[in-house]
């Protein structure tokens, strides 16, 4: 049999990975972190908390998070975003033989302001192979087989596309790119941007409003690419331009229901509803680095003063209407 693929995280997006991985044709060790939880969804053959109904491939092996990862052809790490550091030197020393590390979590760190692939490269050791996967792409479309493609970006062409032959599958298909930092940014900016868009339908505040969101949170997410490195094709891509209008549109989206409530009158504590909402972690850090190179950004630099308790929603609805007319383009 060929070496496996490693899942790390078993949550919807690692549970949802794990079987396109499979229908790719490779074994899979989903790892994670709660034994219980591993045994279960194993002997079960369903993860009933993050992804109700859906049944987990045949080829897949759950299991406890362990050092014992080396030796498969890939490792997928799909935990949330602020956890990446700490999973990442936990696992520092196995990650060196796993194969290439790819990262699924769509996020900015918190505190350092870093980008994922940056975090990667300060604690895996030198040398270790790093990729970003991304795009429009809800775990319950994935996991239950429906068409869906994604970005893998890495720095090395060939491994990028290597990678996207690897994990493309029957209905997942993989795009790929170098440009790894502006992947990252398309992924980690648009669950900031959907939560404005989720405020705007929960305020009761009209598609036409919502449409007009959508184009000038682009804009923005443009603008801080481009002056951060990343390309703006990229941002026109799968993850950037086709990841926001999946996620500010849908209420399948966490982002979009937090921003719903949020709209809605809910406070910040109250909106996620116990699910994880990457876009409210990662607002103060897109809006800091913007606000660090001047780059203006007012959706993200809005949201992240709601979600941080600074302002409420109706005094930024009105900040916003009330920003001096300016050239479309400018
Ligand atoms: N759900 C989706 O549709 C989807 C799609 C694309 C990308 N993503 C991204 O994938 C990332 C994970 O999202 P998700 O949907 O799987 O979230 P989730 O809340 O469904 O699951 C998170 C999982 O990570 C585990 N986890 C948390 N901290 C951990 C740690 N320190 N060590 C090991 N495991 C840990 C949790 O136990 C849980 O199993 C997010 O950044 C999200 O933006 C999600
Ligand atoms: O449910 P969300 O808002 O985390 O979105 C999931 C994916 O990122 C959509 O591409």
């Amino acid at each position: 049999m060929s070496a496996p693929i490693n899942v790390v995280g078993g949550g919807a997006w690692g549970t949802a990975l794990a079987n396109a991985a499979t229908a790719a044709g490779h074994p899979v060790t989903l790892w994670l972190r709660d034994p219980e939880a591993a045994a279960r969804l194993d002997a079960e053959r369903e993860n009933p908390r993050y992804l109700p109904g859906v049944p987990l491939q045949a080829g897949i092996h759950a299991t406890a998070l362990s050092e014992k990862l080396a030796g498969a052809r890939a490792t997928l790490l799909v935990v949330p975003a602020q956890t990446v550091r700490g999973v990442l030197e936990a696992l520092r020393a196995p990650l060196a033989s796993a194969g290439p590390v790819i990262l699924c979590a769509k996020g900015i760190e918190r505190g350092s302001d870093s980008f994922l692939s940056a975090v990667a490269e300060a604690v895996l050791p030198p040398g270790t192979p790093v990729a970003v996967l991304s795009g429009p792409s809800f775990a319950a479309d994935v996991a239950r087989g429906l068409p869906t493609a994604v970005t893998l970006a890495a720095t090395d062409p060939g491994l990028a596309a290597s990678l996207s032959a690897l994990l493309s599958g029957p209905s997942f298909r993989l795009y790929h790119t170098d440009d790894v930092r502006g992947v990252e940014i398309g992924g980690a900016g648009k669950n900031v941007l959907a939560i404005a868009c989720g405020i705007v339908a929960g305020r009761g505040l009209g598609e036409s409003a919502r449409a007009a969101l959508i184009a000038r949170a682009f804009a923005e997410l443009m603008r801080f690419a481009r002056a951060f490195g990343g390309r703006p094709e990229t941002l026109m891509g799968l993850s950037g331009l086709g990841d926001l209008v999946l996620t500010a549109s849908s209420p399948q989206s966490r982002n979009f229901a937090f921003g719903q409530r949020l709209g809605a009158g809910a406070s910040p504590e109250a909106a996620s509803g116990g699910k994880l909402a990457e876009g409210a972690f990662t607002a103060a850090a897109l809006a800091g680095l913007a606000a660090a190179r001047s780059i203006d950004m007012p959706v993200a630099q809005a949201v992240a003063a709601i979600v941080t308790g600074r302002a409420g929603v109706e005094d930024v609805i009105a900040g916003l209407l009330a920003r001096p007319l300016r050239g479309e383009m400018d």
